[in-house]
């Protein structure tokens, strides 16, 4: 049987924590048209607004998370990369960044030149969004077309809701609910709210009122990326056995001026700590590894706000990173997609 690879991509980081570095990952990210989506005049001149102090900002952030053997969201997701391989006969299972490295182009020229005609491409991202999910394929096709690569490429959805992945992080915060706790947040990263505004099919179902999420279906719901957030959290809190009261969601990583989608994070944190929430468990499930957003934003920064508040603990469940039940869960996954795929074409 030919060979079908299986190929990772998550976000990418800094090469180092060189502000130098540092500059030309977020000059790379920032100017991708799906993650700061106005027309290439005001962009460049808005992310050259924001690479004036960013960057060393940034690089003193990733200092304070940086392993010896690099960034962790990297480090995380070889892991990842290699707990997988034995899950996965049908070939090799590769890694590439969407920004920095490894390079997609260079994974997928890789691939093609060790004559591999198929792959399922997985972004590493539970909920649809333009700035993650989107960015991704159209740069692996685009690769593939530029390139005339003989690859085909099959495609994992976003999987917010799917039972693998939902019981992987029940299965990882299990050992903190045990413990006792006051409150758990569920804490997402943020999105420009006009980027929800373009992807609703309906033109006017999303952010029409506090309640908009719980309702959307269908085409809705498969580009709402705030919905999916809140039905991971549901069937999140369903399967663990969580009462209404015991959990919330928010949204951090905010950047620039322009509206994101609410509640925001660290609103949360000051107002939780003044209902008087103690003890805090927050867990961040739309990045599968480890990274600067949960790393710093929360682990430091989220927990240095929330004891000033008057919290006496935050407790950060680590991501899903390379949990046993994890790595099944995407090893399942990606092979549905394979089958999938399969059936589709015959
Ligand atoms: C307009 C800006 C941004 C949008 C939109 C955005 C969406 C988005 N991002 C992730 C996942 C990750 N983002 C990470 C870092 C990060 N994100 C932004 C900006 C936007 N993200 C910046 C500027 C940065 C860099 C760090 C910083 O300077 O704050 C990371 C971690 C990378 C790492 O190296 O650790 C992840 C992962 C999602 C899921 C998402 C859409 C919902
Ligand atoms: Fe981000
Ligand atoms: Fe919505």
């Amino acid at each position: 049987m030919a060979e079908q690879a299986l190929l990772l991509v998550n976000l990418g980081s800094p090469a180092s924590t060189e502000v130098a570095d540092v500059r030309r990952y977020l000059n790379q990210f920032l100017m991708d048209p799906y993650v700061i989506d106005l027309p290439w005049p005001l962009r460049r001149l808005l992310v050259t607004l924001i690479l004036a102090r960013r960057p060393a900002e940034s690089a003193h952030a990733y200092a304070s998370i940086w392993w010896p053997e690099g960034s962790p969201l990297s480090v995380l997701s070889r892991r990842l990369q290699e707990a997988l391989q034995p899950l996965w006969v049908d070939g090799p299972v590769e890694l590439a960044m969407r920004y920095g490295d490894p390079s997609l182009e260079n994974v997928l020229l890789d691939l093609a030149r060790r004559g591999i005609g198929q792959a399922v491409l997985a972004p590493l991202y539970p909920h649809f969004a333009d700035s993650t999910t989107t960015t991704a394929i159209q740069q692996a096709r685009q690769i593939v077309s530029r390139h005339g690569l003989a690859l085909q490429l099959s495609i994992l959805e976003p999987f917010y809701e799917q039972p693998p992945y939902l019981d992987a992080l029940v299965a990882s915060a299990q050992p903190y609910l045990q413990q006792g706790f006051d409150h758990l947040l569920l804490s997402y990263h943020g999105l420009p709210e006009r980027h929800l505004r373009k992807r609703d099919p309906s033109g006017g179902h999303c952010l029409q009122d506090t309640d908009c999420c719980a309702r959307a279906e269908g085409e809705v719901l498969a580009q709402c990326y705030r919905a999916q957030c809140y039905r991971t959290s549901t069937g999140f809190a369903r399967r663990a056995g969580l009462r209404p009261e015991q959990w919330s969601v928010a949204f951090q990583s905010r950047l620039g001026r322009a509206k994101w989608i609410e509640p925001y994070t660290d609103a949360r944190l000051d107002e939780l700590a003044r209902q008087g929430v103690k003890k805090l468990l927050v867990m961040c499930p739309s990045f599968v590894a480890d990274c600067i957003e949960t790393l710093e934003e929360i682990g430091i920064r989220g927990r240095e706000q929330f004891l000033a508040a008057g919290g006496e603990e935050l407790i950060l469940v680590p991501c899903l990173n390379t949990q046993e039940s994890w790595v099944q869960a995407l090893a399942i996954l990606c092979r549905q997609t394979s089958r999938e795929f399969a059936r589709q074409a015959t």
